[in-house]
C-alpha cells in the first residue's frame, strides 16, 4: 500500500472524526430539551387536561384531550430515545468509526462507490451520503461474502449484482489508524490473525469486522423457523448467534424488541459471559435464561429439583450404585419422542378413566372428597377434552366453596371468634368496615339482594338492625377470609393430584402399555419405577422428570404460552432432549428458533444429534422450515490444539484449524499426585509471566475440582478461585472449574488435572474430555500421575510434547 493512499485514509478518518463531533455537539442540546420538555408536559400533564365527566360529550372531550396529552408525551419521549441512541452510537463509532471498506460497481451505473462499514451508521449533514454503513445493511453483506471481483448483495428489493474493485480492513484505536490491510481472500486473515492472538477475556466479544462468509449466512437468515446449527469447538456458532440478535433487531427495528428474544444459556455463569456483547453493538441485551430456571419456576415451590449438573455428576460418578443402569435407560427413555407420546396416549386414558383428585380440606375436615370431584369429572359429556373438563370440574369447584362459604357463616367456631373480638377489635374491625366505605356498601346491597332472594326481607322491609347486620357482615368477612385460600388454591389446579398422576405411570408394564398405549416400554422397567417412584415420595423429581412432569400437568391443566416471544436461541443445542425441544415449541408457538450445538460436546445423556438428515430435531418444523449449517473452521485454539483435539473424536478429520500458531499440547507423565502438584504451580507461574491472565485448571467433576483446588491452594498457589456451579459471574484469573461448567467459555490457558486412564476411560467421557480441552486457546497442558487416558494414547506422538 502506497504512502499516498495511507494518507488519504488518514485525512478521511479525520474528516469523519470532526463530523462525528460535531453532530455529537449539535445533538447534545437537542437531547436537552426534549428531556425538558418531556418533563414538563408530564409535570403539566393534568393541568392541561380539564376532568368532566359529568355528560357524555364531556366526558368524550375529556377522553380526547387524555389522549392528545399523551400522545404528545409519548412522541417526545420517543425522539427523546431515538436521539439519545443516536448520540450513544456516534459516541461508540468515535474511537473507531468503521473497519472495513469496498469500492462497489453496481451494474448499469457509472459510479463506483465507496461503502466504509462500522458498528453503526452515520450519514453525512445532507442526510443522504453515508459516512459510515452498518454492518447489518444489505451493502455491508458485500465485505462479509465476497472476495474482490463480481459480487452481489440481496434487498428488499432484489438482488443488486455488481463489480468489487477494493476491500480493504483497518484497525482504528482511539481514533488512530494503526493497520490497513487489502485482502483478497474473503475476508483477510491478518485482522482475524491480531483478534484471536488476543487474551482470553470475562467477556465475549463482539466480532462484526472478521464475520466470516458461513457465519453471516447464519447471522442474516431470515427465512426459516428453524436454524440449526452444527459446529466444532471454537468456529464461533455462540459469537454467530449474538451477531444474529444485534442483526435482527437492527432488520426490524420497527417491531422487534430486545425483550421479544430469549437465548437459553448452559448456566448461569455464561449468561455473565455472553451480557456485553449487544451492548457493545448499541443493542439492548435480549433475555437470558437457563432451562434449569424455568423448571424451577413452574416446579420449585412443590419438589426439590435435581439439576442437569447434578445429574451428570451422577451419571459420571454413581456407577456403583445398584440402580445405575436402570436409571440410564430411564434418563434416555424420558428424553424420548417415544416418552412424550406416551404421555399424550396417557392423557387420552384419562379421559375415560384413572384421573386422581385431591380433596378440599378445611379445619381438618372434608369440604369435597377426591371421590365427590372424580365422580364430577367424569359426569360430564365423554367427548369434552380433558382440559376442558378439568376447567368445568374448577369453577363447579367455586360454586360450590361459594356455596359452603355462606353455610359456614352458621358455623360455632365464627360465632366463637366473633366473641373472641374484644371490644377494641370489634371497634377497629367495625371502623375498618365503614372505611372502606366501598366494599361495605357493595356488601350491604349484595346481603340485601341474597336475602330477598332467599325470601327473608320483604323489597319494602326498610329499617334493620345496624348491630345484627354488622355482625352478620363481620361472620361472613371471617369465613371469607377463611376460604380464600381454598378458592386460591382451586385456580391453582391444587384439586389435581398431579404427583398421583404421574407417579401412576410407574406402575407395571402391563399397565403402562395399558395407559398409555405405548408398544414399547424401556429395558429394565422394573427398576425404573421403582427409583422414580421412590424419588417421587420424597417430593424430589429429578432432572430428565421434570419436563416431562411439567408436560404432563399442561396437558392435564391446558398449555401455557408465551405468545409475546417471537425468536429463541438455544445455545449448546446437543444438550437438550427432544422432549425438551418439543416442549419449548408449545411454549413459545410464535417463536423462531436458532439452536446452536456440537454433537461432538454432547455431554449429557439426554443429547440430541442436530445435524443431518437423520436429526430429530428436523422433525420439529419440517424440513421446508429449517436450514441447517455445518461451521467447520475452528476460530478459537491454535492450530497445534487443534491438531491434538481432532483425533479425540470419531470423525473429528472434518475440523479446520484457523492458521494460527502456538507450543504443541504438553503432556506431563508424573510419578506422584504431589509431584503433580508442583509442577501444576510451576506452570502456571511460568504461563503468568508469559503474560497470560486467564488460566483454567480443568477436572472431570465438581469433587474433583474441590480436591484440585485444595490441593493447589496448600501447594502455594496464590488467588486460585473455585467455580461451582452456583458461582455466578465469570472472571479472569486462574480458575479450578469441572469440565461440564466450562462449556461455552475459553481460556488463554487450559490445565487438565487429571488426564489419567482412571479418570477418563468410559466412551462417555470421551465428550467430556474432548469438551476441555477444545477450552483452550494458546497453551494447553494435560497432567496424568498414572497411565494416560486411551483417548490420548491414540492420539499421534508428533502431536504433543513430552515434558
Ligand atoms: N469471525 C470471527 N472473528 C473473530 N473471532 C471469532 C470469529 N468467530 C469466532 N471467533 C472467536 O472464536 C472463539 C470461539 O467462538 P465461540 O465461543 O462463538 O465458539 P463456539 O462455536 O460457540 O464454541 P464452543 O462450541 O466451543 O462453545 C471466540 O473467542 C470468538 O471471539
Amino acid at each position: 500500500m502506497n504512502l499516498n493512499e495511507w494518507q488519504q485514509e488518514q485525512q478521511r478518518l479525520e474528516i469523519v472524526k470532526e463530523k462525528l463531533k460535531s453532530t455529537i455537539v449539535d445533538l447534545e442540546p437537542k437531547i436537552g430539551q426534549l428531556k425538558d420538555q418531556a418533563a414538563d408536559i408530564r409535570k403539566r400533564f393534568w393541568e392541561e387536561v380539564t376532568v368532566n365527566t359529568s355528560t357524555d360529550e364531556d366526558f368524550e372531550e375529556t377522553f380526547f384531550t387524555i389522549n392528545q396529552q399523551s400522545a404528545m408525551l409519548s412522541e417526545r419521549e420517543r425522539s427523546h430515545r431515538r436521539l439519545v441512541q443516536q448520540w450513544g452510537n456516534m459516541n461508540r463509532l468515535l474511537p473507531s468509526p468503521y473497519f472495513g471498506r469496498v469500492d462497489f460497481l453496481e451494474d448499469g451505473q457509472g459510479i463506483t462507490e465507496q461503502v466504509y462499514i462500522g458498528v453503526s451508521s452515520f450519514a453525512d449533514a445532507d442526510g443522504l451520503s453515508f459516512l459510515v454503513y452498518d454492518w447489518r445493511t444489505p451493502i455491508a453483506s458485500l465485505y462479509y461474502d465476497y472476495p474482490p471481483g463480481t459480487a452481489a448483495y440481496e434487498t428488499p428489493g432484489g438482488r443488486i449484482t455488481g463489480t468489487m474493485s477494493l476491500k480493504r480492513q483497518y484497525q482504528i484505536r482511539g481514533g488512530h489508524l494503526q493497520h490497513m490491510f487489502d485482502s483478497s481472500l474473503t475476508i483477510g486473515d491478518e485482522l482475524l490473525q491480531q483478534v484471536l492472538g488476543g487474551g482470553a477475556d470475562a467477556q465475549m466479544k463482539s466480532i462484526v469486522a472478521t464475520i466470516q462468509k458461513e457465519q453471516n449466512a447464519i447471522i442474516r437468515n431470515d427465512k426459516s423457523k428453524l436454524l440449526i446449527v452444527q459446529g466444532a469447538a471454537g468456529s464461533g456458532k455462540t459469537s454467530a448467534a449474538l451477531q444474529r440478535v444485534a442483526y435482527l433487531l437492527y432488520k426490524h427495528r420497527e417491531r422487534l424488541t430486545a425483550d421479544q428474544i430469549v437465548l437459553f444459556s448452559p448456566n448461569p455463569m455464561f449468561n455473565s459471559y455472553v451480557s456485553t456483547v449487544l451492548p457493545e453493538l448499541g443493542e439492548e441485551n435480549m433475555q437470558q435464561t437457563t432451562f434449569q430456571e424455568y423448571l424451577e419456576y413452574w416446579l420449585g415451590s412443590t419438589f426439590r429439583l435435581e439439576d442437569p449438573f447434578d445429574q451428570i455428576e451422577y451419571v459420571l460418578t454413581g456407577q456403583q450404585a445398584q440402580e445405575y443402569k436402570a436409571r440410564m435407560h430411564g434418563i434416555q427413555y424420558k428424553a424420548s419422542e417415544a416418552y412424550l407420546q406416551a404421555l399424550r396416549g396417557y392423557s387420552v386414558w384419562l379421559e375415560q378413566e384413572g384421573m386422581k383428585f385431591v380433596s378440599i380440606r378445611f379445619q381438618d375436615r372434608v369440604l369435597i372428597s377426591d371421590e365427590q370431584i372424580k365422580a364430577k369429572f367424569y359426569s360430564y359429556d365423554a367427548s369434552i377434552r380433558l382440559t376442558n373438563r378439568v376447567t368445568l370440574v374448577q369453577k363447579w369447584l367455586l360454586q360450590e366453596l361459594a356455596r359452603l362459604e355462606r353455610k359456614e357463616q352458621e358455623a360455632d367456631w365464627v360465632q366463637e371468634e366473633l366473641n373472641y373480638l374484644d371490644g377494641e377489635q370489634y371497634a377497629e374491625a367495625f371502623s375498618m368496615l365503614h372505611k372502606d366505605q366501598g366494599v361495605f356498601d357493595f356488601a350491604e346491597k349484595y346481603a340485601r339482594i341474597d336475602e330477598m332472594l332467599r325470601n327473608k326481607r320483604r323489597p319494602d322491609e326498610g329499617d334493620f338492625d345496624f348491630a345484627e347486620r354488622e355482625e352478620e357482615l363481620l361472620s361472613r368477612m371471617i369465613v371469607k377470609e377463611q376460604f380464600k385460600p381454598l378458592r386460591r388454591n382451586v385456580k391453582q389446579f391444587s384439586f389435581i393430584d398431579m404427583l398421583g398422576l404421574y407417579s401412576q405411570l410407574f406402575s407395571s408394564e402391563a399397565a403402562y402399555r395399558e395407559m398409555t398405549d405405548e408398544a414399547e416400554v424401556p429395558e429394565l422397567w422394573p427398576e425404573i419405577c421403582v427409583y422414580t417412584k421412590d424419588k417421587l415420595s420424597r417430593n424430589e423429581l429429578f432432572y430428565e422428570d421434570a419436563t416431562p412432569y411439567l408436560y404432563l400437568k399442561e396437558l392435564v391443566e391446558g398449555t401455557r404460552t408465551n405468545t409475546q416471544v417471537r425468536h429463541i436461541f438455544v445455545d449448546e443445542g446437543q444438550d437438550y432432549s427432544m422432549f425438551q425441544y418439543e416442549f419449548l415449541k408449545r411454549l413459545f408457538p410464535r417463536a423462531r428458533m436458532t439452536v446452536l450445538g456440537d454433537f461432538s460436546q454432547a455431554i449429557f445423556t439426554q443429547a440430541t444429534n442436530l445435524h443431518g438428515t437423520g436429526s430429530p430435531l428436523v422433525r420439529l418444523f419440517g424440513e421446508e422450515d429449517t436450514s441447517q449449517f455445518l461451521l467447520v473452521r475452528s476460530y478459537r485454539s491454535t492450530r497445534e490444539i487443534v491438531e491434538f483435539t481432532k483425533p479425540l473424536l470419531p470423525g473429528g478429520e472434518a475440523i479446520v484449524p484457523f492458521e494460527r500458531s502456538g507450543r504443541k499440547p504438553i503432556l506431563a507423565g508424573l510419578e506422584t499426585s504431589g509431584r503433580r502438584v508442583e509442577q501444576i504451580a510451576a506452570d502456571i507461574a511460568a504461563l503468568q509471566a508469559e503474560g497470560y491472565t486467564s488460566i483454567a485448571v480443568i477436572s472431570k467433576t465438581a469433587a474433583g475440582s474441590t480436591e484440585a483446588y485444595e490441593a493447589l491452594a496448600a501447594g502455594g498457589v496464590k488467588e486460585l478461585r473455585l467455580i461451582t456451579k452456583n458461582t455466578p459471574t465469570f472472571e479472569k484469573g486462574i480458575l479450578v472449574i469441572p469440565a461440564y461448567l466450562a462449556k461455552g467459555v475459553e481460556f488463554d490457558a487450559v490445565l487438565i488435572y487429571d488426564a489419567s486412564l482412571q479418570s477418563y476411560h468410559r466412551e462417555n467421557e470421551r465428550k467430556l474430555f474432548y469438551t476441555a480441552c477444545t477450552r483452550a486457546m494458546h497453551r494447553l497442558l494435560l497432567y496424568s500421575a498414572g497411565e494416560w487416558t486411551p483417548f490420548i494414547q491414540a492420539v499421534d506422538t508428533s502431536l504433543y510434547e513430552l515434558l
